[in-house]
Formats: C-alpha cells, sequence, structure tokens
C-alpha cells in the first residue's frame, strides 16, 4: 500500500496541508468513482471544474484531494495538495503510483492526424510476429498480448494509462504501442512516460473545435516530440510540411521516413492495387496487403520503428508483407454483382482525400464512385464543408448523411456540409439523414463495377445520438444491402 508522501515524489507542490503518511488505495479524477481510502484529483474540465466535486468526493470517502486552490471549507481529517497544474499532476501521481510501468517496458507513441491507429496496430501485429508479447493501446481496443479491452478513448486518462501499461507490464508485455491524440498530449494524458520512441504520422486539418488554431494543434504535436528522452528515437515523415519541425527541437534520435526524397528509410512505389502494394523498402523489393499511397507511409512508419529498435531488416518485411490493416480501415467486399464496398474511418479532409484517390488509382474498370460521407457533430465544423467538396470533387454521385450526431440536429450538419459543393458538386450530392437508408441509396445506385465508398466510422459498432449508442456496423449495413438489394 502507498502512502501520500510516496505519490508525492518528485511533484511540485504549492502547499501541503495535512499528513502525508495516510494511506492512498485509489486514485480517481472523479468524484462519482471516488471510494474510501481514494485521492481524488479535481481537473478544470471542458465542461465542469473538478474543484466543484470536492465535497462529493470527500463524502464519498476521499482521504486526499489534489487540487488548484484550496476549496473554501476545508476539512480536517482530508490531507489537501495544492499544486499549480492538476492535470500534470495526475500524470506524474499516477506514474509514482503504478511504479512507472512505462520504464519496465519498451514504449513507443504515435502521434499525427491520420495513420495513428493504422501504425500502432501494424507495430502490435509485427511484433507479436516477431515473437515479443505486445501491448497494444488504441481507437479500436486496448490489447495485452491476445486479451482485448474496450477502448473508450485513442489515449486513456492519465490515471487509466498507467493502470493499462501496468497490467500490461506484470503480465509480461515487453514492447507497447500507443496513440497519441493531440486531446492526449494537451491535457497531459501522457506526460511523465518514459517512451523509447516516437513516431509521426502527418498533420492536417482536425480539432480545430478543440485547438482553436492550426498553429496550436501543430505546437501541441511538436510538443510530444519536444518531452523525448535522448535514450528514445524521433522518427518522422519528412514529405508532410512539418515533418522535420516536429523534431527541431527533440533530443532524441532523428530519424526519418519518405516515399519522394532522400530519407533514413526510403520507399517507392512500383504496384498499387486491390491485391496490395508493391514496393521498394530501401532497396528491396517487397509486396504488401496493405493498399493505397498512405499505406506506402504507414509501412515506411512501421518499417522504421523496428529498424531504430533493433529489429533485423530481413525478418521484419517478411512479416510485414503479410499483414494487413485494423480493422474498418479501407475494408472491402465484393458482391456478387461485383460491386465494390469500401468501409474506411476517414473522417477528415485528408484521409477523405487520400482514400478517394486511391480509389480513384485502383479504378482500372471505369466504373464510378459512389461516396457515402456523414461528420460528427460536437466535433469541428470547418470540417464540414471541406469534406463534403472533396467527396463531390473525387466521386461521381455523393450521399451526404449522419456519422455521429451526437447532441446535434442531423440535419444541420447536413446543411454545413452541403454549403461547401459547388453547382457541379451540388448535381452530384443527395442528402439522407438516415445513415442506413443513404447505404441502401448508394447500393441501388451501383451497378456492376463500381465502388461505394461508406466513410467515417470504420470499425465503430454504434451511432451516438444524444447521448445514446445505437448499434451500427457500416460493414453489416452494406452486406445487408447487397444481400436485399441483389437477390
Ligand atoms: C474534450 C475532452 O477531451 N474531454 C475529456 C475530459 O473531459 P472534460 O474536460 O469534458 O471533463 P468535464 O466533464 O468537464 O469534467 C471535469 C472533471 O470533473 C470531473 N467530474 C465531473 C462530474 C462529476 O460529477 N464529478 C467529477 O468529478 C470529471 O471526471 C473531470 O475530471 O476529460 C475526461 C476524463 O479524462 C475525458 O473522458 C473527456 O473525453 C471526452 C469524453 C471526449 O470526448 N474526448 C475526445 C474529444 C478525445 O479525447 N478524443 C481523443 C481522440 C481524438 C482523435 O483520435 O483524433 C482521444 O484521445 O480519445
Ligand atoms: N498515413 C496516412 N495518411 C493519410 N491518411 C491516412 C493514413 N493512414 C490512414 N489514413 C486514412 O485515415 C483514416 C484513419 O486512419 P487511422 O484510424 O489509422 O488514423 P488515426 O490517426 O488513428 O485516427 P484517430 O485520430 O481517429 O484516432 C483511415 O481510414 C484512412 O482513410
Ligand atoms: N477520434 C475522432 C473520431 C471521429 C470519428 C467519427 N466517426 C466522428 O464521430 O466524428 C474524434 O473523436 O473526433
Ligand atoms: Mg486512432
Amino acid at each position: 500500500m502507498k502512502t501520500l508522501r510516496d505519490i508525492l515524489h518528485h511533484i511540485p507542490t504549492v502547499k501541503l496541508a495535512g499528513d502525508a503518511g495516510v494511506q492512498v488505495k485509489d486514485l480517481q479524477l472523479d468524484s462519482r468513482k471516488v471510494s474510501d481510502g481514494t485521492a481524488f484529483i479535481a481537473i478544470r474540465g471542458a465542461v465542469s471544474d473538478g474543484h466543484d466535486f470536492i465535497g462529493k468526493a470527500v463524502e464519498n470517502g476521499a482521504v486526499a484531494v489534489f487540487c488548484e486552490k484550496l476549496p473554501q471549507v476545508v476539512q480536517e481529517n482530508i490531507v489537501y495538495v495544492q499544486v499549480k497544474d492538476t492535470q500534470e499532476a495526475a500524470a506524474l501521481v499516477a506514474g509514482n503510483f503504478y511504479q512507472h510501468p512505462s520504464s519496465e517496458i519498451k514504449l513507443y507513441g504515435i502521434t499525427g492526424t491520420n495513420g495513428k491507429t493504422t501504425v500502432a496496430t501494424i507495430l502490435y501485429k509485427l511484433f507479436t510476429g516477431l515473437g515479443y508479447k505486445c501491448g497494444l493501446v488504441s481507437t479500436v481496443e486496448n490489447k495485452i498480448g491476445q486479451e482485448v479491452i474496450p477502448a473508450t478513448h485513442t489515449t486513456p486518462d492519465a490515471i487509466s494509462l498507467n493502470a493499462l501499461l501496468q497490467r500490461m507490464q506484470q503480465e509480461g508485455c515487453t514492447h507497447v504501442f500507443m496513440e497519441c491524440s493531440s486531446h492526449a498530449i494537451h491535457q497531459h494524458r501522457t506526460t511523465g512516460l518514459s517512451f523509447a520512441g516516437g513516431i509521426f504520422t502527418n498533420i492536417t486539418h482536425d480539432h480545430l473545435d478543440y485547438h482553436k488554431t492550426f498553429d496550436e494543434y501543430i505546437k501541441v504535436k511538436k510538443k510530444f516530440f519536444d518531452q523525448l528522452p535522448s535514450v528514445a528515437f524521433a522518427l518522422t515523415n519528412i514529405d508532410d510540411k512539418r515533418g522535420s519541425v516536429m523534431l527541431q527541437n527533440t533530443k532524441a534520435t532523428k530519424r526519418t521516413y519518405s516515399l519522394h526524397t532522400m530519407a533514413d528509410f526510403k520507399g517507392k512505389i512500383l504496384e498499387n492495387a486491390l491485391t496490395g502494394l508493391v514496393m521498394l523498402v530501401n532497396n528491396r523489393e517487397v509486396h504488401f496487403r496493405l493498399i493505397g499511397e498512405f499505406n506506402a507511409y504507414n509501412i515506411l512508419a512501421v518499417f522504421g520503428t523496428a529498424i531504430s529498435a533493433g529489429e533485423d531488416s530481413e525478418e521484419v518485411l517478411r512479416i510485414l508483407s503479410m499483414l494487413t490493416s485494423a480493422e474498418g480501415r479501407f475494408d472491402y467486399i465484393v458482391s456478387k454483382r461485383n460491386i465494390i464496398g469500401i468501409v474506411d474511418y476517414a473522417h477528415t479532409p485528408d484521409a477523405l482525400q487520400n482514400v478517394l484517390e486511391t480509389i480513384g488509382q485502383l479504378k482500372k474498370t471505369g466504373g464510378r464512385v459512389i461516396a457515402v460521407v456523414g461528420c460528427g457533430g460536437d466535433r469541428d465544423k470547418a470540417k464540414r464543408p471541406v469534406m463534403a467538396k472533396v467527396a463531390a470533387e473525387l466521386s461521381s454521385r455523393v450521399i451526404l448523411t449522419s456519422d455521429n450526431p451526437r447532441s446535434e440536429d442531423p440535419a444541420v450538419i447536413i446543411r454545413e456540409m452541403e454549403a461547401g459543393l459547388n453547382t457541379a458538386g451540388k448535381r452530384k450530392a443527395i442528402s439522407i439523414a438516415d445513415r442506413k437508408e443513404a447505404v441502401k441509396t448508394a447500393v441501388s445506385l451501383a451497378n456492376d463495377g463500381d465502388i461505394i465508398l461508406v466513410a467515417g466510422k470504420g470499425h465503430e459498432k454504434y451511432q451516438e445520438v444524444n447521448g445514446v449508442r445505437n448499434h451500427f456496423d457500416d460493414r453489416e449495413v452494406l452486406m445487408e444491402m447487397f444481400e436485399l438489394l441483389e437477390k
């Protein structure tokens, strides 16, 4: 059992009121999850302020409270720890409480707008294939070896994350691959972790609802690399405009990958088809099952990570050539009538553009492309018109529909998407708010040889409407509609 003094190690405190010898059984950010012996950490959130729930936490059994300002009424038997930034303190306290699991394993963090899940998942599969027991922290799922633990966030909060890493370490994982979202970096969810390597995929428009400006979004991602230790490596995509900026101030060993210029890990696409990619990777010709130019970048990120981690290049390429992508990333089904249905998690303008361009390059049949696209509610509104515009420019027909409306009116989201369409785009587009109906319409419009892209939800098994998650699975719906309309 830990005392408060143990978990305060290396935490700069402003003021400590009470006995630091008190025993701490658990850490919590949420007053509703507090039980006897818990240390509660009050965080100023986007919706509410954890400081308003200190009383509730104490009622539920908290013995210690971390806060940025002391409550007006302090209770004698409770220890108050005042710190400058409770979010940062939460991460450092969690590291102490869970005995710094990240320094006992090789932890690799992947950041960037698109490709994090893909790169982290392929790394997990590759290193598992190389014979290691691995952990995965991702949008789709968390994994400890073969055990699946459902994911609630791309990157969990600092306490859940350290608890998860401790379990991974205790259960024998030697390598862990985790996505580091920009929200997570900004909210200190990854602060204090010992990374063996950091990987940058790319940066394009997303999350400006949260970060406000693109410059702020870039700065947050860069901070991740600024904080890497000198023993780590930092691997970046130098074909991205901001790829080298990311590593500008890092102490880690710098490594680069590219499809177009000199780099430590250099790739060239020789063939790009629905059966996969043929690429030169550091002058070695290899066939991969992954599809599209964007996946050529993901392959280089994975290859560069494995080699930087000291693995053998021949063995890495042998296993990598057999691997498929993460669930819901360019998943395709060919119907009885030879219509190709693709489910992809493209939910940013750049991802949508990449996926539609890839489809355009693969489409040797001369068939049309029908895109079913929506945008999430309570998320970056600026994406909406841009995603509709990209869809209209790169497809023959577009069906604008709902993604996860969350607390917003789907009709309003669709109207904001429609605002991005010019006259030609408007002629190609139909708006159908019901996502199932939208997929049905796409299938009914398709002829043999056409390609239907259902974008935005990928692996998700639900649609979130006003706080309720109803079962919804794009792949399942697409198959159902093929069955129904191709009898
Ligand atoms: C915008 C955002 O990131 N929000 C995260 C944030 O919540 P918040 O700031 O809104 O918290 P809040 O509701 O205002 O509450 C403030 C504090 O009071 C506490 N509280 C609240 C109520 C109460 O009764 N008692 C109590 O103690 C809360 O536990 C919290 O600690 O802190 C919470 C606890 O860590 C997170 O669960 C929550 O994620 C929400 C659910 C979310 O949707 N986050 C998304 C945007 C997100 O993080 N996405 C990225 C992925 C992005 C990508 O992949 O592209 C991710 O990493 O998942
Ligand atoms: N390297 C890449 N560059 C650009 N687009 C990509 C890349 N890799 C994947 N994509 C596209 O982005 C979509 C999301 O990919 P992925 O889930 O790997 O990204 P992510 O960064 O984990 O996203 P999230 O921020 O939601 O966690 C894919 O379905 C595909 O359309
Ligand atoms: N991690 C991303 C996922 C978006 C997925 C899309 N289906 C949506 O709901 O907008 C986010 O939370 O912004
Ligand atoms: Mg992800």
